[in-house]
């Protein structure tokens, strides 16, 4: 193809540098040269506070969502966990690759690491993980883990806490498998929308014939259905990923969408969730129809106590 390079708007951090490799490389096996733009967003410079604190609207995305603006770069490559729910009219997220597992993992030094045992300190950043584990294993203690992949191990290195929740996505991209001591099950830890893919963004005017080329390239139908599910559940709840709200949508043999969202309360005490199913076709319905569901069996609440202990 003689065109100019698809240059790839993505975060520095190796994560995010892996990602953008991985798209680059589906990008060159249709055909297309490519280019990775590197640049430093809000939640990379801000490592000092939870991200519930500054603010969780597009701070891994506001930066790349620039550049595409500005025409510097065609797509922007992004966790599909970190994006915001609405995406602004002149942008459109134009692709979600294949899933990697979705599931929550605990990772520690210690080969003999329980999560059983009594006492034990689980470093997380999340308000999701938190509350969960308050839940599900309340004679636990967590402490906060900001930063990227490779500071939160360092942290679990120096021994700021026994172990480490984290996303099984990201830690088996970087190569971390060998520290995985519990693959948490999702039927309690469902994860947070959009965990385990990554989303390809782009500005809603690019060249119809090149968007629909860069689609077919990298996009998974299936994740894409998946994650419309969650996406909508999301966008109804009102909340970004400073929420403790989870969904998580499979497609079963029949094609139909199974979807499964709630909310917890920061304590892990109340607890909401909901699972209904759907055709395909009405994802989006069905994510709107779940979280509904949720906000209306006492989710409101959870969210109004959440507002007030925010202050
Ligand atoms: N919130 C940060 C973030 N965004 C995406 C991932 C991991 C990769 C993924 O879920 O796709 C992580 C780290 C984590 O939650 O452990």
């Amino acid at each position: 193809m003689s065109q100019e390079p698809i240059r790839l708007a993505t975060r520095a951090s190796r994560l995010a540098l892996w990602q953008t490799e991985h798209v680059a490389s589906l990008l060159q096996k249709a055909g297309f040269a490519t280019e990775i733009v590197p640049m430093q967003t809000t939640g990379d410079a801000v490592q000092d506070r939870s991200l519930a604190k500054i603010g969780s609207k597009g701070v891994f995305t506001e930066e790349l969502e620039e550049s595409l603006r500005r025409r510097e770069t065609h797509l922007a490559v992004h966790s599909a966990k970190d994006v915001q729910s609405s995406i602004p009219r002149d942008l459109e997220l134009l692709a979600f690759l294949e899933r990697e597992q979705v599931n929550d993992v605990v990772l520690s030094f210690n080969e003999q690491f329980s999560l059983a045992k009594p006492g034990i300190v689980l470093g997380t950043s999340s308000t999701r993980r938190k509350a969960q584990l308050r839940r599900f294993y309340p004679e636990a203690t967590t402490a906060e883990a900001r930063g990227n992949l490779q500071t939160r191990l360092r942290k679990l290195e120096e021994g700021q806490f026994d172990a480490l929740v984290l996303a099984y996505a990201g830690v088996h991209r970087m190569g971390y498998d060998h520290l995985v001591r519990h693959v948490l099950p999702t039927q309690q830890f469902v994860p947070a929308t959009g965990q385990g893919s990554i989303a390809i963004e782009c500005a809603a005017d690019l060249n119809p014939a090149l968007k629909a080329q860069l689609k077919i390239a990298l996009d998974h139908p299936a994740t894409h259905t998946c994650l419309l599910a969650e996406r909508a559940f999301l966008h109804t709840m009102e909340g970004g990923c400073s929420i403790p709200s989870f969904a998580l949508a499979t497609l079963d043999s029949n094609g139909a969408v199974r979807l499964h969202g709630g909310l917890i309360s920061l304590s892990g005490e109340e607890y909401v969730e909901e699972i209904q199913q759907a055709a395909a076709a009405d994802a989006y319905a069905l994510g709107v129809a779940v979280a509904d569901a949720v906000l209306a069996r006492g989710g409101r609440e959870i969210l109004a106590s959440i507002r007030e202990h925010r202050g």
